[in-house]
This record gives C-alpha cells, structure tokens and sequence, in this order.
C-alpha cells in the first residue's frame, strides 16, 4: 500500500474504466476466482468463525497472519461476509468488540476484487472518524493489515497539517482516512480530488457522526458522493433513526447487532462500580484512589478541559508517584499524539481526558476507567467504560455520582442494559489534599486562575444540561466545590433570564454538546466564522473576573472611566472588548463586591446602570460627608467597625505642659518672643551645637555599655569553659543558643541519616504546609485492618531505631561489637 505523499499529477488521459479493464485482465484469475467464492459465500448460516473460511485475497490473508489474527469475533464473523456481499451494513457490537477490522477488511477486498487500485482510479473507499485520534488508530490497522501485497494508495486527513501538501497527495488516493470537518474542506477546495467513483463510505461511531455536532458537515459531505456506492456505518451505540438513514440513502441495510440480546450492553469482563461523592469530595476521593492504585493503568474522564487542565496541573504539583498525561480537544495534535502514543506504551499511568478519548480508542491493557464527571447521558457512559476490558480482557469502571445524579443516572443505564454495582469509599482512607490546593492557589496565580476556569465551565456545563432530573444546579453545593478545588470563594455566575439569552443557551448548549469533536473540527469552524485577531494580552484582560489579574485590569479601566468621567455600563465593557463578550455568552460571571481595602468606585462602573446615582444615602457617624449606597449589602460592609475607621475623624495628638494644659504637638512660638532671641541664623547655629553635644554624650555612654557587655560575655565564656563545656573557638553566638563543634566532621551526617530514614516512610505522610506540621496521611483504599495493625507495629519499631546511636559503618570485629553493645544499651 502506498503511503501519502507523493506529489499530484493532472487527470489521466485514459478513462477509469479502461484502466481498471486493463488491471482485471492482469490479474484475470485470482480477482474472478474471489468473485465468484464471494458469490457462493453463505451468509446465512454463520458457520464462518475463522478468517481462513472467507474468500479472502492473498495480501489480506498475509496481513491477518502477520498480526496474529485468526479467529473472528462475533461481529466479524456477521459482518464481514455480508459486507463482502456488498450489504450495506448498520453495525452494532460492544465495545472493544473488533469492529475495525470488520469495515477494513471488506474495504481491501472490495475494492481489490474491483481493482480500484492505482491514481487513475480516483477515491475507491471513504472511512469517516469523530476523532482525530481514532483516524488515526483506524489508519494505522490499515496500514498494518495492508502492507503486505495490497497496492492501495492510502491517505490520513485530520487537520493540524499543512493542507497543501494533503491536496497534492489526495488526488492520488484511493482510500482515504479523515474527520469531517477536513474531508469536507477539501471535499469543497482541492482541484482534482475526484470521488465520483468512490465505491465505499464508512462511519465508523456511526451515532457520534451523525448527531447535531457533525450533521452539517456530514450532508455536505454526502453530497458530494455518488449514490451508488457501499455504505458500511458502525458504532458501539448504534442509532436506527429512519431519518439518519434516509440522509446516507442506505439501501435495504443489513442490521448487524450481535450483542442485542445480552443481559448487558458492556462487556461481561467489565466490572462496573459506582460511588456516591458530593461534587466537593471528588478530588480528595480521585487523589485517595490514584495513591491505592499507582501500578495500574487508569484512564479519568472530566466533563471539560479546563477541568482536566486543572486537576492535571495540581496533581502534578503534588507529586503523585505514578506518571500523569492529559488529553483533551484543545491540545496542539503534536501534544496530543504524543500523549496518545506514551499511554499507549505506558505499564502503569493516569490519563485525564474528556470524552475526545470516549470513543473508539484502543489503549491496551487499561485497568481503570474512572468517570469522574458524570456522563451526559448512557452512550457516553458505555463509551467511556470502553476503554477498558477489551477484546475478551478485564478492567473495572468506576463512576462518580453525587447523591443528586444517582436516581436519574440508575434508572438511565438500566434501561440501556448496563449494570453498576453501589460501592463505598472507606472514609478513614481518604485524604484531604484542599489544604495543599490552598496552598499551591495562593502561591501560583496561573493554577488558581485555571481552578477558576474549572469552576465555571462545570457549573456552565451542568446548568445547560439537558436533562434536569439528573443534573439540576441547585442540588450542588458550589461554594463547597469552590472550596475543595482550593478557590477561596466560589466565583459568582450570573444566570442570565431574558428571552435574549435564552437564544443564547440555544446556541452554547449545541456548542456544549459536542465540546471535544468540536474541538476537532474547532480548525475548520474558526476560519470559517473569522474573528478579529486577539493577542495574549488581550485575553490576559479578558479574565478581568477572575481575580488574578482583575486588579490591574481595573486600575486601567478606572483610568479609562476617571479621563471621561463617566461610569456606566458600557464604557467598563467597552475598554477591550472582551466584557462583551462575556456579555454575549448566554451566562455571565457576576463582578464581585470589593473586598475591604478595595476601590469603592470600582464597583461603580460595574453596575447594570450606574448613569444616575443610585440607592439611598447614609450618615456616618464622625464622617464629614454623607455616602450613597446601592445595596444592603454594601450598607452593612460600610458600616462595619473598619469602614467606620476609615471614614472617622482621625483626631489630633496633643501633649501636657507641668501645669496640665494642653497643646499641639508642635507649636509655632510667639514671633515677638522668637526674636528677642536674636537672628534666626544664629538661633539655628546654636540649636545644632547643642544637639552635637547631646549626641556625643551619648554616644560615650553608648560605647562604655558595648565594653562592659563584651567584658560580661567573655567572663561567661570563660566560666562554661571551666564548667567543661565545649566553646567554639569561632564567634560567639549572638543568640546564645547550641554552638556548633568544628570537629572536622560532616555536620549534616545526622540530619541525613534521619531524612534518609523518613525518607521510607514518606510514601505514609503528607505534609501539612499551612500548619507547618506532618500528618498521618490517610490508609490506602483496599487496605486491610491487619495491614494498618502491621504498618504501625513497623513504625514503633521504626520509632525505637531512631533513638539508636548514629554510628558509622562498622569494619572490623570490635566496632560490630561496639555497635551491638550501643544498640543494646
Ligand atoms: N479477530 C481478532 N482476534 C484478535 N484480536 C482482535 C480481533 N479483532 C480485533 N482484535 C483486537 O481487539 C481490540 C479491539 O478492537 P477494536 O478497536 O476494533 O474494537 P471496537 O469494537 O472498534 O471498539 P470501540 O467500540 O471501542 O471502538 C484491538 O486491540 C484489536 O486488535
């Protein structure tokens, strides 16, 4: 098989029927041999289990030989035969049930019979992919299964690549690999990419393909292709929606869906938990459970990037002790094959990813799939829980619900046939990681702005969810939630109720939907809606309410407001632009009330309507002018003891003569009295020399307390020294605390042995930074009691060694001995 790459040429001369005539003719024998076997193959009874009983060309064959590939899987064994027939094909298995291999075989044989081979053949077979990603998992088994005899010219269209050089390679291809938005592209741009003879289109997650995110593209891209050609659609989760299928013009398909009549829609090697964790409970429950299971392969799922840029960034911070990755749609696709392919190749890490890796991904031996954000809805569930035990393999899935999901999310998946088992997390082997959040927020802005971030999209995401009865905002307790991602306060969001907005959630909520395969064709959507440039600094401001960053933001906009001296509403969001387009989002994050010590006026221009003074005005007692207030709040934060001080007359010093009357701290002399004194230079010479003869006086008596103080702590030097302790010949210590004895030796060498012992246990303790103090961190989840009993016999035992002598490496006989007698003693 040929691989992308090689530069285009103009159309042939001779027509494609002539050139695919010639091609049959010198394979005359074999491709009429396979036609005809593929003609008397019954599909009806299914006695076809392994590949050997297919008539299958020699190249497949050496292809499936080479990698180990013998027996067919049940969907295989369906699908492939019919497929082979030339049956359009509406695919169902679950997941991690090998249906790649039952669309790519048929694409090689078909075409192969056909001879749909070489540049003047055109495009012979489209495979459409949600992600980028998969296209590229989907490539590469192409590829592999391919290379040995096949002729194919076979292509891999993404996007993040330089289109020019995909266009000079298209026009020779003969199957292609892609993700809507870039087959579309150069469906609609590229001189010379001719599928008018396409014979085949696959789309593989048929379901994801066709739903709202990818509609637009897909009937585009339909409508290039010709009407009689092979349609193959498969999924995990398959739809049977008549409109679907009417818009692919599926002629008579064939419903393949092996594992309809199973108990269970996911796989029986898959077990399947879930725990009940209120939202601010998650990240301690997540970090508890990646400390009980460093060896293993775990794959978490959050709702949103910033969620998964968040908890990677911290985790990292905290040092884990298993390697961490993360995945998400808004990576450059260098980061993300590279992560995709480290996981790939890892024994034991933690991948964070949103449902860009829910579909279609095959990661080998995954142990965990963790959803740590609920799922939108049960197709995403058995999507993501995919990932792991696969092809016949084990794995657990385990999914976080708050008590306000579970109802509606248990009654979903059992009406989907997935069976989740209630488990519990051992409280006492929990850990609390929010005061290192705490901690990591207040000292890196970057990481708190991020935890912001985090915030917002999930409350965003939950509040436009469609399905209320699982996700309603108002059962989670979001100050809660703020505080456990570290936030000292719970950013405001406003949630906008004019019909305008409504629109608006309209809109974001299809963007919600589909938040990672958008991501995908993200490329495409944005050059197509062009936006005017926006450099780092303009985003940077653009987080005015974040906190970080808002302060400076708001001294400039001030700035702005006091040169025009007005403060309403349009004037604050118009001076970058960016407020408005937080305006235009259907939810808004509410400006906050100043904290203490902050600019009043800030608030100000932050008002729906500040044209006009607005509130009611109130007295301060001792303050000189009355202020206006708008709200109770800020009343009762004026009149609060602090505010009250700020506003308060500040009084006058006055000091008392012998006679008891009062006077200012500095008063001016009666003129009369001044200068009957004398001149006023003359004055001013006399007053210095009296001030330099105070400052000599005192600096004789200054010198004499030095010696005597000196005399003292040398007398106490000498009368330690005759006590017999040691004194260091070095400076004295000013503290007089323990001096240290230049004995030649290395100083930290205790201090060392005593770190390289905690060092053992330091996988058992997490330092509290804020208290300065070493916990006891929390047992592992699967621990049991007898181990706990063990763990802390060893640290008595370890507590009774650090007492021992620290003494050096015994050589000869006699300081073994000596060191046993220290030991014992
Ligand atoms: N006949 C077979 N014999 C051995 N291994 C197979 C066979 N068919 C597929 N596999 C292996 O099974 C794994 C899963 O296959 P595949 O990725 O095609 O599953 P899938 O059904 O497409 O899953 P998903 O629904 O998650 O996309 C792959 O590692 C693949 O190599």
């Amino acid at each position: 098989m040929g691989a992308p790459g090689i530069t285009g040429r103009t159309r042939p001369t001779k027509t494609k029927k002539q050139a695919s005539a010639q091609k049959r003719k010198r394979e005359d024998v074999d491709t009429e041999k396979l036609e005809q076997a593929v003609a008397e193959l019954d599909i009806k009874n299914g006695a076809h289990k392994d590949f050997s009983d297919l008539p299958l060309s020699e190249p497949t064959k050496q292809g499936l030989k080479a990698s180990h590939f013998s027996v067919m899987t049940d969907i295989q064994s369906k699908a492939i035969p019919l497929a082979l027939k030339g049956h359009d094909i509406l695919g169902a298995a679950k997941t991690g049930s090998g249906k790649t291999l039952s669309f790519i075989i048929p694409v090689l044989e078909n075409l192969y019979r056909l001879q749909h081979v070489g540049s003047d053949a055109g495009l012979g077979a489209l495979i459409i992919s949600p992600t980028r990603e998969l296209a590229i998992q989907i490539f590469e088994v192409l590829c592999k299964l391919g290379k040995h005899g096949h002729m194919f010219a076979a292509g891999l269209v993404i996007g993040g690549k330089s289109l020019e050089s995909e266009r000079q390679a298209l026009t020779r291809m003969n199957i292609l690999v892609g993700t809507p938005g870039r087959i579309l592209q150069h469906l609609s741009q590229t001189v010379g990419f001719m599928v008018d003879d396409l014979k085949m289109l696959v789309l593989d997650e048929a379901d994801r393909i066709l739903d709202m995110g990818f509609q637009r593209d897909v009937d585009a891209i339909i409508e290039y292709l010709p009407k009689e050609r092979q349609t193959l659609l498969f999924s995990a989760t398959q739809s049977k929606k008549v409109s679907d299928l009417a818009r692919l013009s599926l002629q008579d398909p064939e419903y393949v869906s092996v594992h309809a009549e199973d108990k269970s829609a996911t796989p029986k090697t898959l077990q399947q938990n879930y725990i009940l964790c209120p939202l601010e409970e998650k990240l301690d429950t997540l970090w508890s459970f990646i400390q009980a299971s460093k060896k293993s392969k775990i794959v978490c799922f959050f709702s949103s990037a910033k969620t998964v840029r968040f908890v990677y960034e911290s985790f990292r911070h905290m040092q884990p002790g298993i390697s961490l990755l993360h995945l998400h749609g808004r990576q450059k696709q260098g980061a993300r094959l590279d992560v995709t392919a480290k996981f790939a190749a890892a024994k034991s890490a933690c991948l964070f990813a949103t449902d860009v890796a829910a579909r279609g991904l095959d990661f080998p031996a995954v142990d965990f799939v963790i959803q740590v954000d609920c799922p939108e809805d049960v197709d995403t569930y058995i999507h993501r829980v995919g990932r792991t035990a696969r092809y016949n393999r084990e794995g657990r899935g385990i999914l976080f619900l708050a008590p306000s999901e579970e109802e509606g999310m248990l009654q979903r998946l059992e009406a989907k046939k997935v069976p989740v088992e209630l488990i519990n997390v051992r409280q006492k082997k929990k850990q609390s990681i929010k005061s290192q959040l705490v901690h990591m927020l207040f000292k890196d802005p970057e990481l708190k702005y991020l935890a912001q971030k985090a915030f917002v999209t999930y409350t965003k995401s939950i509040y436009l969810q469609r399905n209320k009865s699982i996700f309603n905002i108002k059962n989670y307790d979001l100050e809660a939630y703020a505080a456990s991602l570290g936030l000292p306060g719970a950013p405001k969001i406003k949630f906008l109720k004019d019909d305008a907005s409504k629109q608006k959630k309209q809109q974001s909520r299809q963007q919600l939907e589909v938040p990672e395969s958008s991501d995908d064709e993200a490329d495409q959507l944005e050059k197509k809606t062009a936006k005017p440039v926006r450099t780092k600094y303009d985003r940077m401001f653009e987080r005015q309410n974040q906190d970080v960053l808002a302060d400076h933001y708001k001294k400039l906009v001030k700035d702005d407001d006091d040169d025009k001296n007005t403060r309403d509403e349009d004037d604050f969001t118009g001076a970058t632009g960016a407020t408005k387009a937080d305006d235009d989002d259907f939810m808004t994050v509410k400006r906050r009330i100043p904290a203490d010590g902050e600019e009043e006026d800030q608030q100000e221009g932050q008002d729906e309507d500040s044209t006009a003074p607005r509130g009611k005005m109130i007295h301060l007692q001792g303050a000189s002018q009355p202020l206006i207030v708008d709200s109770n709040r800020r009343e009762k934060l004026l009149k609060s003891k602090k505010k009250l001080l700020k506003y308060m007359d500040k009084g006058r010093k006055l000091v008392y003569d012998e006679d008891g009357n009062a006077h200012e701290v500095y008063e001016l002399e009666n003129e009369d009295d001044f200068r009957a004194k004398g001149l006023p230079e003359e004055q001013r010479q006399k007053f210095i020399e009296a001030a330099r003869e105070v400052v000599a006086q005192a600096d004789v008596e200054d010198k004499a307390t030095a010696k005597a103080k000196r005399k003292e702590k040398l007398r106490k030097r000498k009368e330690r020294e005759r006590a017999g302790h040691e004194v260091s010949d070095g400076e004295d210590d000013e503290d007089g605390g323990v001096q240290i004895p230049d004995t030649g030796e290395d100083l930290l060498a205790n201090f060392r042995a005593d770190a390289e012992y905690s060092d053992d246990e330091s996988e058992a303790e997490i330092v509290d930074e804020d208290e300065g103090k070493n916990k006891k961190k929390a047992k592992k989840w699967f621990q049991s009691d007898s181990e706990d009993e063990e763990r802390s016999s060893k640290k008595r035992r370890k507590g009774k060694k650090s007492n021992a002598p620290v003494v050096q490496e015994p050589e000869t006989l006699e300081d073994m001995e000596a060191l046993a007698a220290g030991l014992l003693g």
